[in-house]
């Protein structure tokens, strides 16, 4: 157990640690950490980054990453370039690995087990999607294409997959802000069925904090915002690691 929460408590530590900056840099500062930890890191040591842009990607979504990551960096009067109010948050297949949650898990299961909205290996199948933060502001921004396996209604994205990215943004928003949280209520209201294959804005933003709880408002429009498709409140309550490692 004491080796468990050992190996957890870097991991985790590893995770948080990960600057929100562009891939090159990123891959650098992994494998700088990657010499001088002795336990071994929860990601393979060069982990894909699922939020970068890949081939499945249309125009629109293309088009709203390169605005985001425009305002990922200022240019100072040097025309030096300085981190901006927005970072973009790298995204991985498998968060802690040795957090199974008190449960016992298989080795087969343990190394199977990846992130539900990053579990596809065809680009552009299911979630494609790159989440933004401004901390400033103490908000979040995802941009979202949703694929043809996420069908409900004919045509249409299925709900159980528009609440499962909308879980997923509030979630790293409320992460971002006291690590670790758990989902422990999200109301959903859809408003406007979301077309499949379309690209969404989901927008999340600090409702208030109150000790363990933290209250985020989130909403899903269309790219020009002229549309709402849903709307959400969540609460995320702080769990400490031990919650992680020995179950609720
Ligand atoms: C997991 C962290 C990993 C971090 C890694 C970061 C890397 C990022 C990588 C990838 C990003 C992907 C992001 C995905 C995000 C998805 C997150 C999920 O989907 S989580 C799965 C679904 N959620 C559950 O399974 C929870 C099950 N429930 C529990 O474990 C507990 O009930 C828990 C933790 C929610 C609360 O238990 P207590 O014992 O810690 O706390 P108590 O004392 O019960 O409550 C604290 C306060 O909260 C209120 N509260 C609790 N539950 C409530 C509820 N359902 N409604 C209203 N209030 C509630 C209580 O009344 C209390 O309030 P008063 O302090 O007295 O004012």
């Amino acid at each position: 157990m004491a080796r468990s929460l050992a190996r957890l408590v870097k991991g985790f530590q590893s995770i948080t640690a990960l600057p929100a900056v562009a891939a090159p840099a990123c891959a650098s500062l992994r494998s700088a950490s990657l010499r001088t930890m002795a336990v071994p890191l929860p990601f393979s040591s060069k982990p894909r980054d699922f939020s970068l842009p890949n081939v499945s990607w249309g125009p629109e979504m293309l088009r709203l990453y390169e605005f985001y990551n425009n305002l990922c960096e200022r240019e100072t009067e040097g025309a030096e370039k300085r981190r901006g109010p927005w970072q973009r948050l790298p995204s991985y297949n498998r968060s802690l690995k040795y957090a199974t949650g008190g449960v016992y898990l298989s080795k087969i299961i343990q190394s199977k087990a990846r992130l539900f909205t990053r579990n596809m290996r065809n680009p552009g199948a299911a979630f494609e999607y790159v989440l933004f933060v401004n901390k400033e502001e103490q908000r979040c921004v995802c941009i979202l294409q949703a694929g043809h396996l996420l069908e409900g209604p004919p045509g249409h994205v299925h709900g159980g997959a528009i609440a499962t990215m909308i879980d997923t943004v509030t979630g790293t928003h409320a992460s971002q802000l006291c690590e670790p949280v758990m989902t422990a209520n999200l109301n959903i209201n859809y408003r406007s069925p979301i077309p499949l294959g379309s690209t969404v804005l989901i927008e999340s933003t600090l409702d208030r904090k109150e000790g363990k709880k933290t209250y985020i408002s989130c909403k899903v429009t269309s790219t020009d915002g002229s549309k709402l498709h849903t709307e959400a409140t969540a609460l995320f309550v702080s769990i400490s690691i031990s919650h992680l490692l020995l179950g609720g």
